[in-house]
């Protein structure tokens, strides 16, 4: 069955020739079929590009994020590059994948939504999903390849053991007997249940687990890695307000809870216009951050379908609300979207007032990423010290800009080209929210920190904010130093430079007073190491160079690294890598779609979502906060504290040794004293069979075993008859001592703290143990003469005690044949003795030829030779 069989969608295929339509199942569906979305909610069946119209889309199946995103076609220009390399970093917004849900279509007024299938089956990314589930990538983890090492050594000492053996049968049932007890059988099938059962304790705590073989790394993570935007601080923003910009300065906050509303203006153009909200079922929906600003505007929106040819027929049209001073009284269309991307930290929007011909650009992004398009002399003097003002309280800023499209020729909305919109733009202004921490992220942070497991931020957002969210939050101690690090790439003649500054003297700090040096490519100058209690925040583009230039350098840096901002997610997912390299147990954990790389390659990543499993990570936190870490490293062991240091990641590791080495030492002791003092008994003979007086009593072998292993036994006056296979008082002694140990053992390597709860709380297993070993002793010392046999007939032989208990529970068999027998039983006329019967009357055709075959199996429409 091919994976889109299973979903039994249909779709529209276009047929090209005479562009007419047909429907055919998702199944027939290959590349290179265009294909045509209706309005209704569906799964895609396969990877398709977008190729006129738009489409909202549910991606939470690959992103673990419920937010619909938006999708815009591919643009349709004559040039000779492909078109991934033409959307370049951006190209994921033309593509629909497979498994997504479509909610919303947006068809132009030229036509219907059409796309083009790039991908079927297991090539898609849904497929990419069960292709990780089916085969998932190899865990370089040390226990598997030790265990695979400890089996070989057994069998290795196994094929030994066969040395000693006579003749090629003996050879071969010896090798059998030897291998099976000295490879434990059951070993494999332990590790799967233990696994098995920790995936459901994880799964009664709301995490949910699609790799369970990464279940076994996660008693092992020593580095926690956390988004910052809704991992450790809150979903939700609260809305400071807006710094206009005006006159070449950034006037004083206006407040949207406390100020009147804002006058009509092109700041507030761009806090109503610039998002990708949509409205699915009269209810706005989207990125939290754009949700937060539209409300504040108090604005309104209604689905529009424009008559206007160039638009999409379906936009988006935004009104001012009666709240508002004034506005453009018709409202504002957005016509054309160019959607928010991490990568690119920005996004913009093309909008038409209604009525209007002219056409305004609205960007928001990453302050220090919108200025870049914006004309120099429409930047505020003051702009970098207010963004580093709100930045250092840890604010959440968004810069914004815009400008008047001059022309806009008439022209399909696919083909507005972005580096042309986005370019010489009027900086407008700064929109300030604030992000607070989650309550939960303090408590577990300082948990993580006390068992000795570092901890690291990565981020999107600006390096300043996540310093100061990374100190509020305790990620990084109050009293430790925090030490910036910048680095700039090789220009001109000058080579690659990084740089390392203290942050806290950041505002006052001239360039004399930094502690700056100078490192050529070729890394010949040192970097003097800070004392004491540090801590490294770079930025992505420093991580970049870093990377590139001072490969040298970076594990030093990794090694003290705590705040690693504005990354990108490839960046994310590269220092991931680099944590690794470093032998590293690093754990990811991030709640959005610019974290899908870095959960992916992580030892253990955990994406916090509403999601049961997304392709985004190996598990997923239904609980929308950090406190799932500990629990995931904790879930083996379910011991209420993390312990300061980790359990050992290989078999062979000094403290497992240790305690096998002491344990073969003991056990040797006790065997070879049982040995040596058996035969220094007066009633030993090394041929016991001789040296037992013959009975009358019973000659099992159970019988033989309990009563040949002690003095009362070989002497007993009710003697058995011993002259069996089993004759050895030095095997009947140490078998018993074996027994013994072996349920001691399973007591004392069953390890209880600190990475677990002290195995006594598991009541049922202490229980069941203790059981087995009275049962031992008291078989061992007991001198009865029937509960051999009792045992032999009534235990081992159990028919007796499978019919007691039939008989008790009146159970009865549900074979047809016993059901007749009982139905026969009960039947007063049965057998009917001076009775006869006669069957139907058969109707006979005349013509035996002619007479009707009829096969139940063979339909009429089929065809038969
Ligand atoms: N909807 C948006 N529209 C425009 N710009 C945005 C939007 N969301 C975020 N940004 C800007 O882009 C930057 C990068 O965003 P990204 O989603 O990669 O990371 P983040 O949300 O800031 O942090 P984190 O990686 O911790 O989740 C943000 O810091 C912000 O300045």
């Amino acid at each position: 069955m091919t994976l889109i069989s299973i979903e039994s969608v249909k779709l529209h295929n276009l047929v090209k020739s005479n562009n007419k339509c047909k429907e055919i199942e998702s199944h027939c569906l290959v590349p290179g079929d265009v294909i045509v979305l209706t309005g209704k909610r569906q799964f895609l069946p396969c990877d398709a590009i977008l190729l006129s119209g738009g489409c909202i889309v549910n991606e939470s199946m690959l992103t673990g994020e419920s937010i619909p995103v938006s999708k815009t076609p591919l643009p349709n220009n004559n040039h000779t590059m492909t078109w991934k390399a033409h959307s370049g970093e951006d190209f994921k917004r033309h593509i629909l994948f497979c498994g997504t849900e479509v909610i919303q279509t947006k068809p132009t007024s030229h036509g219907q939504v059409k796309a083009v299938v790039l991908k079927t089956g297991f090539n898609t990314a849904k497929g990419d999903l069960v292709r990780s589930i089916l085969y998932p990538k190899p865990m370089n983890f040390k226990l598997y390849r030790d265990a695979f090492r400890f089996l070989m050594i057994l069998a290795g000492v196994a094929v030994i053991g066969t040395i000693y053996t006579e003749s090629l049968t003996e050879v071969v049932v010896k090798a059998l007997i030897i291998i099976t007890t000295a490879v434990p059988p059951a070993l494999s099938a332990a590790l799967s249940t233990g696994i098995m059962y920790a995936q459901r304790r994880l799964k009664t705590k709301g995490i949910f687990c699609i790799s369970p073989q990464r279940i076994n790394v996660c008693g092992r993570l020593n580095i926690i890695c956390f988004d910052k935007t809704g991992t450790l601080t809150e979903d939700g923003l609260d809305l400071c307000g807006v710094l206009p910009s005006q006159g070449n300065c950034l006037q004083k906050l206006h407040n949207f809870a406390s100020d009147d509303t804002l006058p009509w203006s092109p700041l507030l153009g761009a806090l109503s216009c610039c998002h990708s909200l949509v409205s699915i079922d009269g209810k706005l929906q989207g990125d939290r951050l754009d949700l937060k600003m539209f409300e504040g505007t108090q604005w309104e929106f209604e689905q529009s379908s424009s008559e206007n040819k160039e638009t999409v027929s379906s936009s988006l049209v935004l009104k001012p609300g009666q709240a508002c001073r004034s506005g453009p009284a018709e409202g504002i269309a957005i016509i054309h979207q160019f959607p928010f991307s991490s990568s690119l930290q920005r996004m913009s929007v093309i909008t038409q007032e209604i009525g209007q011909d002219n056409h305004v650009v609205y960007m928001k992004g990453a302050p220090e990423m919108v200025i870049q398009f914006c004309r120099e002399d429409s930047v505020p003097k003051g702009f970098s010290s207010e963004l580093q003002f709100y930045t250092m309280k840890g604010f959440r800023v968004i810069g914004l800009a815009y400008k008047v499209l001059e022309e806009v020729k008439p022209r399909s909305n696919s083909s507005f080209i972005r580096e042309d919109v986005e370019s010489d733009l009027e900086f407008l202004g700064l929109l300030i929210l604030e992000n607070k921490l989650k309550p939960e992220t303090k408590p577990v942070l300082q948990e993580l920190s006390a068992a000795n497991i570092r901890t690291a931020m990565i981020t999107g957002d600006n390096l300043q904010t996540a310093i100061t969210v990374a100190k509020t939050s305790g990620l990084v101690p109050e009293n430790s130093s925090m030490i910036l690090v910048e680095a700039e790439e090789p220009s001109g003649l000058s080579s690659a430079k990084i740089s390392w500054h203290p942050v806290e003297s950041q505002e006052q700090t001239s360039s004399n007073t930094k502690v700056s040096l100078n490192i050529n490519i070729e890394g010949r100058t040192i970097l003097e190491e800070a004392q004491g209690d540090y801590y490294f925040a770079m930025s992505g583009s420093t991580y970049q160079v870093v990377l590139q230039h001072f490969q040298s350098l970076l594990p030093k840096l990794l090694v003290n690294g705590a705040v690693f901002a504005r990354m990108s997610p490839g960046q994310k997912s590269s220092l991931i890598e680099e944590f690794q390299k470093l032998d590293y147990y690093v754990c990811m954990c991030g709640d959005g779609a610019n974290d899908c790389g870095a959960l992916k390659v992580a030892h253990a990543g955990i994406s916090l979502s509403e999601q049961e499993a997304s392709v985004a990570s190996p598990f997923t936190s239904r609980t929308p906060n950090i406190k799932c870490i500990p629990e995931l490293i904790n879930l083996n062991h379910a011991y209420p504290k993390l312990a300061p240091y980790r359990p050992p990641a290989q078999l062979m590791s000094p403290p497992l040794l240790l305690s096998v080495v002491i344990h073969v030492i003991v056990t040797t002791a006790i065997q070879v004293y049982g040995f040596v003092v058996v035969q220094q008994q007066t009633w030993y003979s090394e041929h016991p069979s001789r040296a037992c007086i013959y009975g009358n009593a019973s000659t099992s072998n159970t019988s033989t075993f309990f009563n040949s292993t002690g003095p009362q036994t070989a002497n007993t006056q009710t003697g058995f008859d011993l002259n069996m296979n089993h004759e050895s008082y030095e095997t009947a002694t140490l078998w018993p001592l074996t027994t013994i140990h072996c349920i001691i053992v399973a007591f004392i390597f069953s390890k209880g703290k600190p990475f677990r709860q002290a195995i006594y709380t598991n009541y049922i297993f202490t229980a069941v143990l203790t059981i087995q070993l009275g049962v031992c002793i008291f078989l061992l010392f007991a001198d009865i003469d029937n509960i051999y046999k009792v045992m032999e007939e009534f235990i081992i032989e159990n028919r007796k005690l499978w019919l007691l208990m039939k008989k008790c529970f009146n159970y009865k068999s549900k074979s047809q044949y016993r059901k007749t027998i009982r139905a026969v039983e009960m039947d007063q006329n049965w057998p009917p003795i001076n009775q006869s019967y006669r069957t139907k009357p058969v109707i006979r055709h005349s013509d035996d030829k002619a007479q009707v075959y009829s096969n139940p199996a063979f339909e009429s429409n089929e065809f038969v030779k």
